[in-house]
């Protein structure tokens, strides 16, 4: 295919003739004879050429031999110059043919040239999109560098504020050691310059008290002498009239056994009334032996049960209980302010309890069957203050006794629990027996150090609470439960978690057991007995504010509600051991620290132990 950019176009008129010869000479009208027209014919039919030769060069010269042939025969022509204008308009005609094809290829051209204007158009709009694209991409790619590094700046930004914050801390942490070391100094300072004056306080005092001492010893040296002089007077006096009664005693004896053995009907009378004064008074004491034993076991509380709200025998702690009731009517501050007496309990677990004291005592007014319930938690955290309470509350008696007496009592076990549970089932009320330390009665009974006679005692315990009973509700307190034989524990239908008591519990133990051992140290109990007893001397409080207990809260974290009450009983030792008994904010915190320490000292043996 032939293009503009290959080279000069070449119209194919110029290689072949554009109207064949035969064609021109039918157009023309030709008005000579036929015989010319035959002549001219032949000629066209020996000079036609359906395959036209061509030089090299294109040139055809059998066409322009035709030509000439045909001007010669037009010249000859009598309508030689009508041929020839037809001839000439032909040619022009052809002439703007050809015009017409050249703008044709000249349109060609320009559309061509459009095309490949356009292609190169896009070509660059390609390349202008590459080249966007590109900048695009080195512009993210340049926006994430400079991201990447603004995040690793930030990073060791942060690193170094997080080691700066840390300097400050622990600059913080050593100044405030410094501070405490220095308040610690001059706490001691404090208690050496006091300890120094009482020393010397002290030592006038043993001065003057030896003097005194003396003077006395004196004193009582002369009274002695002469107390001693009127004793001696006194006493031979005294034995003078004795030695003289002796004697006529004797004689009045001497005369009756003379009277008695001289006459046989006497002696007779006085050995028989000896023999019968001896057997009255065996029988006597044998059979009051008997009716006790009776009564004891018909009335009393069976041996295994260590304390009791219904007292040993119905009629015992009566006159107690009356005393009891009259003090409480006057002092009405034995409990903290809650529904459960003195016992401090978290709060959520301090509703459950009274929701069951309070579902026990419906329980019982319908006639329905018992709960039983098991405590669970670490030792001295109110398990049994809790179960002593909520019988309390429920209404009913309760009975107390420990898993650990069963096992020494052997053989006798079993009838001591069917005793146990005949007496419970005697209370009108309803009866809470509580077994603490439930895990030493009730464990496993596969388990192999387990005696004979404990496991019957356990089978006894089983089957006197296979069914729901309505007069006995069961309430196991351990410190393992999952030591529990499986029965035991299917007949559990209540389980309660006794925590180590939080941070206001703590406080609230601190204020109960102040309030109980500090504040009311200095009065007088219920009961007949405390009237004969000296009163204890009242404690003065200084600076004990709700804000030193808190702070004391804090410190014993840890600590179980016994060892709260027994740290308050250490503060009560400490400030009676005081000269002035008197109890400040510095003695409390000392007893506390002190306190603190023993006990994590205490954690850290046994964790050793338990570690061995
Ligand atoms: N929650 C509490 N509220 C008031 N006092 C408490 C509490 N917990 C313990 N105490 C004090 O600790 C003593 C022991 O409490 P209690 O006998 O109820 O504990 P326990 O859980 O039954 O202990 P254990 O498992 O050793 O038998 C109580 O006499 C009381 O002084």
């Amino acid at each position: 295919e032939r293009t503009y950019a290959d080279g000069p176009f070449h119209f194919p008129a110029f290689s072949t003739p554009a109207t064949p010869p035969e064609e021109v000479s039918s157009n023309i009208p030709i008005a000579a004879s036929g015989s010319q027209t035959q002549s001219v014919k032949q000629e066209e039919t020996r000079v036609r050429n359906d395959n036209p030769r061509t030089t090299a060069a294109g040139f055809d010269p059998e066409a322009l031999e035709r030509g000439a042939k045909a001007l010669r025969e037009i010249n000859n022509s009598s309508q030689a110059k009508k041929v020839f204008e037809l001839m000439k308009k032909q040619e022009e005609t052809r002439q703007v043919e050809l015009a017409a094809e050249k703008a044709k290829f000249q349109a060609l051209q320009a559309q061509h040239e459009t095309d490949r204007q356009r292609v190169i158009y896009d070509e660059q709009k390609k390349l202008v999109q590459q080249q966007a694209q590109t900048k695009a991409q080195m512009a993210r790619y340049e926006d994430e560098l400079a991201r990447k590094r603004m995040q690793a700046e930030h990073e060791s930004q942060r690193a170094r504020n997080q080691e700066l914050v840390k300097m400050q801390e622990e600059s913080s942490i050593r100044q405030e050691q410094i501070r405490r070391a220095t308040e610690e100094q001059i706490q001691a300072h404090k208690r050496q310059t006091e300890r120094e004056k009482a020393e010397i306080e002290r030592e006038t005092i043993r001065v003057k008290a030896i003097a005194e001492a003396e003077g006395r010893a004196h004193e009582a040296k002369l009274a002695e002498e002469v107390n001693r002089r009127m004793l001696i007077e006194k006493a031979n006096a005294e034995r003078e009239k004795w030695v003289t009664a002796i004697n006529t005693t004797f004689e009045h004896i001497g005369g009756g056994l003379r009277a008695i053995l001289t006459d046989q009907n006497k002696l007779v009378v006085a050995v028989g009334g000896v023999t019968a004064l001896a057997a009255g008074i065996y029988t006597t004491r044998e059979g009051a032996r008997v009716v006790w034993g009776y009564v004891d076991r018909i009335l009393g509380q069976p041996s295994l049960i260590r304390e009791s709200s219904r007292g040993k025998y119905p009629w015992s702690g009566f006159f107690s209980r009356a005393m009891s009731s009259l003090w409480s009517k006057g002092n009405k501050t034995t409990t903290n302010g809650n529904g459960l007496g003195d016992v401090v309990l978290h709060h959520s677990l301090q509703k459950r309890v009274e929701q069951l004291a309070k579902a026990t005592a419906n329980t019982k007014a319908h006639q329905a069957p018992f709960r039983n319930m098991l405590f669970y938690g670490p030792p001295g955290t109110g398990k049994t203050m809790a179960a002593r309470e909520l019988a309390r509350k429920s209404g009913l008696d309760y009975a107390l006794m420990t898993g650990g007496d069963v096992a020494p009592l052997g053989s006798q076990a079993v009838t001591k629990i069917h005793q146990l549970f005949d007496w419970a089932k005697k209370s009108n009320k309803g009866l809470l027996l509580f077994i603490d330390e439930a895990d030493a009665f009730l464990c496993e009974r596969n388990k192999t150090y387990m005696s004979e006679a404990q496991r019957s005692a356990l089978n006894a315990l089983l089957f006197r609470t296979g069914d729901q009973s309505k007069d006995i509700v069961l309430a196991l307190a351990t410190n393992r439960p999952g030591d529990l034989d499986s029965a035991v524990a299917d007949r559990i239908d209540e389980v309660l978690e006794f925590p180590l008591p939080g941070d206001e519990e703590r406080f609230k133990l601190l204020k109960l057991y102040l309030n109980k051992y500090i504040e009311k140290a200095g009065e007088k109990k219920p009961g007949l007995l405390s009237l004969f007893k000296p009163r204890p001397r009242k404690i003065e409080i200084k600076g004990i504010t709700d804000d030193v207990l808190r702070e004391a809260a804090a410190k014993t974290e840890d600590f179980s509600g016994r060892e709260i009450a027994k740290l308050m009983a250490s503060v009560q030792a400490a400030v009676y051991g005081s000269k002035d008994c008197e109890l400040n904010a510095n003695l409390f915190r000392e007893v506390v620290d002190y306190k603190v320490a023993e006990h994590q000292q205490r954690r850290m043996l046994s964790g050793a132990s338990g570690d061995a």
